[in-house]
């Protein structure tokens, strides 16, 4: 029997990430081959006839799969009954605004968003949040949404993960779908830490660690890290627009896996709301080693977390809790 559509939300659908996202979404990319979605599309007014020619051509391109496109500038409509949410509609930063400028604009949208899903949507809705700063705008979201569980309000750092992949399979000239084990921790920002201490890859004389193959821990430890966390400097410097198509594909990627699960032994990173583990403070939607089953992410425990790796994780804390004071000042 056919399965019943699924309602997949794409906020910002008119910008450069929904343009890439939507029609992914429609393939069955994000869901799976055999799932029907009904997308609902938001932007805002100034951006209404441009979201209207993402219709048009998602119409033309016949999708199987497409069972109805709501394209709308009202969010109440666009958040009605979603089972998924992603929220990659912001306030961009723009020359001369302060760091301040950017936070206050994003946490009014993320505030005023999140009671509209706290509404309409369906029950169980799971949220992620692209738009940046995207950890802190997810935390907007949890707080203006509180009867949204907690576990269902995420940010993405799924994209930092799959360019730390990248980085070693080019290193190593091994196939990318070999490497798995990374992690992302922290933000989604140049404070993030990608670690591969836990890292692997599979080669014909079986599980080898990421360290041991790549015999370098001044690279590792150096230049790796550094090129993760500027990525997204280093595409907006080339494209003169930042990331799309791969943040599109790192949106489907961290659904996929939170819906369907991760493969057996597999973690990926997932920015969630903190419970405290790894001596992260509680209460900062940080990024993790995540399992995902059964439609639940759980955090990986147990990781050993060498001296090195210890300031990296705090540093990257302490630059959420002065965005979530900042975020907090914003609404004051
Ligand atoms: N987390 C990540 O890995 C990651 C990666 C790349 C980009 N990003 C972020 O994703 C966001 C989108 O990037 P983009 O390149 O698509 O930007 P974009 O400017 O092309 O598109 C953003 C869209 O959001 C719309 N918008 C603005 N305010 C809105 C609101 N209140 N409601 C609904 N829509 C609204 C705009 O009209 C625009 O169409 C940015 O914040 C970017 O920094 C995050
Ligand atoms: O939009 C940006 O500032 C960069 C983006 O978050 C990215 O990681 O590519």
């Amino acid at each position: 029997m056919a399965k019943d559509p699924v309602r997949v939300l794409v906020t910002g659908a008119a910008g450069q990430i929904g343009y890439a996202l939507v029609p992914m979404i429609a393939r069955g990319v994000m869901l799976g081959p055999d799932q029907p979605v009904i997308l609902h599309m938001l932007d805002i007014p100034p951006a209404a006839e441009s979201l209207n020619g993402v219709k048009m051509e998602l119409v033309d391109a016949a999708f199987p799969l497409l069972k109805g496109v709501v394209a709308t500038t009202d969010v109440v409509e666009a958040c009605t009954g979603v089972n998924i949410a992603v929220m990659v509609g912001g306030f961009p930063r723009k020359e001369g605004m302060e760091r301040k400028d950017v936070m206050s604009k994003n946490v009014s949208i993320y505030k005023s968003q999140a009671s509209a899903l706290e509404k309409h949507a369906a029950a169980n809705c799971k949220v992620l949040v692209v738009a940046n700063p995207a950890n802190t705008n997810a935390l907007i979201l949890k707080e203006f949404a509180p009867s949204i569980p907690e576990k269902n309000i995420s940010c993405l750092t799924r994209l930092d993960h799959n360019r730390a992949l990248g980085q070693i399979s080019e290193r190593l000239n091994v196939q990318v779908s070999d490497v798995k084990n990374v992690i992302i921790w922290g933000n989604h920002s140049s404070t993030q830490y990608p670690d591969v201490n836990h890292a692997t890859v599979r080669t014909p004389a079986g599980e080898k660690a990421v360290r041991e193959l790549v015999a370098d821990d001044a690279w590792l430890n150096g230049e790796f890290i550094t090129t993760v966390q500027q990525r997204g400097a280093a595409i907006i410097k080339a494209r003169k627009l930042s990331s799309a198509l791969s943040a599109a594909s790192a949106a489907c990627d961290h659904i996929r896996d939170w819906v369907l699960g991760t493969p057996e032994g597999t973690w990926v990173s997932m920015g969630v709301y903190s419970d405290g583990s790894y001596n992260v403070p509680a209460g900062l939607i940080y990024s993790f080693p995540v399992y995902c089953q059964n439609g639940e992410w759980k955090i990986v425990q147990g990781l050993s977390i060498d001296e090195f790796s210890r300031k990296k994780l705090d540093l990257t804390a302490e630059e959420l809790s002065e965005e979530k004071a900042l975020a907090y000042s914003c609404l004051s």
